[in-house]
């Protein structure tokens, strides 16, 4: 097949994944009115996602399954960036803890921030697929320690952006929402 012949085969899928894509986040607004109207606040449900890398996976065939589970996954962090700040849209009240002694009304250049994640592979990288998928630039990461069984990371991360941005006040909703002991340290003007 030639190559052109080949990119129009694409840009044909690339349409119809483009609908269904955009079915599956209406799903995801349904998920988050759901939670909303019951009161849920927890919007990663590690196990649920783990069941369907499980179930999507199995009979993928080996050369092509990692590949195709990294495209689950980031459908399912794109899922969930969407519902945090649906969630946020609706009741910014509710994280007002998260913001509490924080001059984030004010234009700001870069905050810093403390977190613990699991100890995963994905750590690291899922922060920074995170701060780029809000647009936004990471500016240091530093990892502070491990808990002492190695289950949990510790990490200090400086994020160059505006606090006072609703899309950077939204990225602080989900890092909060996907790791313990969440705080922001600082905001630099
Ligand atoms: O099932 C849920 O609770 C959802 O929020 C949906 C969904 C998904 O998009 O598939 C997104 C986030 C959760 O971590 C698990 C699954």
């Amino acid at each position: 097949m030639e190559l052109t012949e080949i990119r129009n085969k694409i840009d044909a899928l690339d349409e119809e994944i483009k609908a269904l894509l955009l079915q599956r986040l209406a799903c995801s607004k349904e998920v988050a009115e759901a939670k909303a109207s019951e009161g849920e606040t927890k919007i990663y449900r590690a196990d649920r996602e783990e069941a369907i890398l499980e179930r999507l996976g199995n009979d993928v065939p080996e050369a092509v399954r990692r590949e195709y589970l990294a495209i689950v996954r980031k459908i399912m962090e794109t899922s969930r960036m969407y519902q945090y700040g649906l969630l946020y849209d609706w009741n910014p009240a509710q994280y007002d803890g998260l913001f509490a002694n924080v001059p984030y009304e004010f234009p700001s250049r870069k905050v810093k921030i403390l977190l613990t994640r699991p100890n995963r592979p994905n750590a690291m990288s899922s922060i920074l697929s995170m701060v780029g998928d809000y647009g936004y630039n990471m500016e240091k990461m530093e990892l502070l320690s491990y808990t002492e069984d190695r289950q949990a990371v510790r990490f200090l991360l400086t994020v160059r952006g505006d606090l006072s941005e609703r899309h950077m006040q939204k990225l602080m909703v989900q890092l909060a929402g996907e790791s313990r002991d969440f705080c922001i340290m600082e905001v630099l003007r």
